[in-house]
């Protein structure tokens, strides 16, 4: 769908460059998405791997982001192998609604309701992302942090919309519960992609 050079905004890897591939297609349906547009794959163009890998090694940074869309309803093995093979470190961000295919040096699951992730991703993650609508998702991510590998890092990020009510009842979900971590929406605050 679109493919942009900027600083990882969310998460374990906030504040480190990456290149970003947004994928199109997703069929899960948050009803708070921030990037709707990406839902339909037939609306965007399609590009050539190694177009792709050419245009990511145009910049300095090494660390590629593939996101969406949800980028599991594609095959990936052979877009993380030519990103590796190329020197690049692969980071995923996904539902984990669909199966896990490619190589990857960094997984984040961000589970839905609407469509929840399969337990072969979860078993595969280092990073657990629950978006914060209201105070049900608590029990939601719990239920999702019971269900990943014991070193399996943990954030609770805002819905940006609601970002003004949840973000206190984070804060305290937080102090009372210090194995999770605050993850904003950075890139949102800073202006950027
Ligand atoms: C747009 S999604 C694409 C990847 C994948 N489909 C997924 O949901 O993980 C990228 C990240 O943005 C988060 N996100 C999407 N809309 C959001 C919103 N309105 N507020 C906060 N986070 C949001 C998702 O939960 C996910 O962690
Ligand atoms: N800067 C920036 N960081 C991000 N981290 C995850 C994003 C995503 O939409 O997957 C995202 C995004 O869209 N922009
Ligand atoms: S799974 Fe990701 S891309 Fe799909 S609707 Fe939800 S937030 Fe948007
Ligand atoms: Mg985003």
């Amino acid at each position: 769908m679109e493919q942009f050079y900027t600083i990882q905004g969310e998460g374990f890897n906030t504040g480190r460059a990456a290149y970003f591939i947004r994928l199109g297609g997703c069929d899960v349906g948050c009803h708070w998405c921030d990037v709707k547009e990406s839902w339909d794959a037939e609306a965007h163009p399609r590009q050539s791997i190694d177009e792709l890998v050419a245009a990511v090694l145009e910049h300095p940074g090494r660390n590629v982001v593939i996101t969406g869309g949800e980028p599991l309803m594609h095959d990936l093995t052979a877009l993380t192998a030519a990103l590796q093979a190329a020197g690049c470190q692969t980071w995923l961000e996904t539902s984990g609604a669909h199966p896990l295919s490619g190589s990857w040096d960094w997984v984040c699951v961000s589970p839905k309701k609407f469509k929840a992730p399969l337990p072969a991703v979860l078993a595969a993650v280092h990073e657990l992302k629950v978006v914060v609508f209201n105070e049900s998702d608590f029990a939601w991510a719990e239920a999702h942090a019971a269900q990943v590998p014991a070193h399996t890092r943990l954030y609770l990020q805002p819905e940006w919309s609601r970002a003004a009510r949840v973000t206190p009842a984070i804060i305290d979900y937080v102090k009372q519960n210090p194995r999770w971590q605050v993850s904003l929406q950075t890139h949102k605050y800073l202006d950027i992609p």
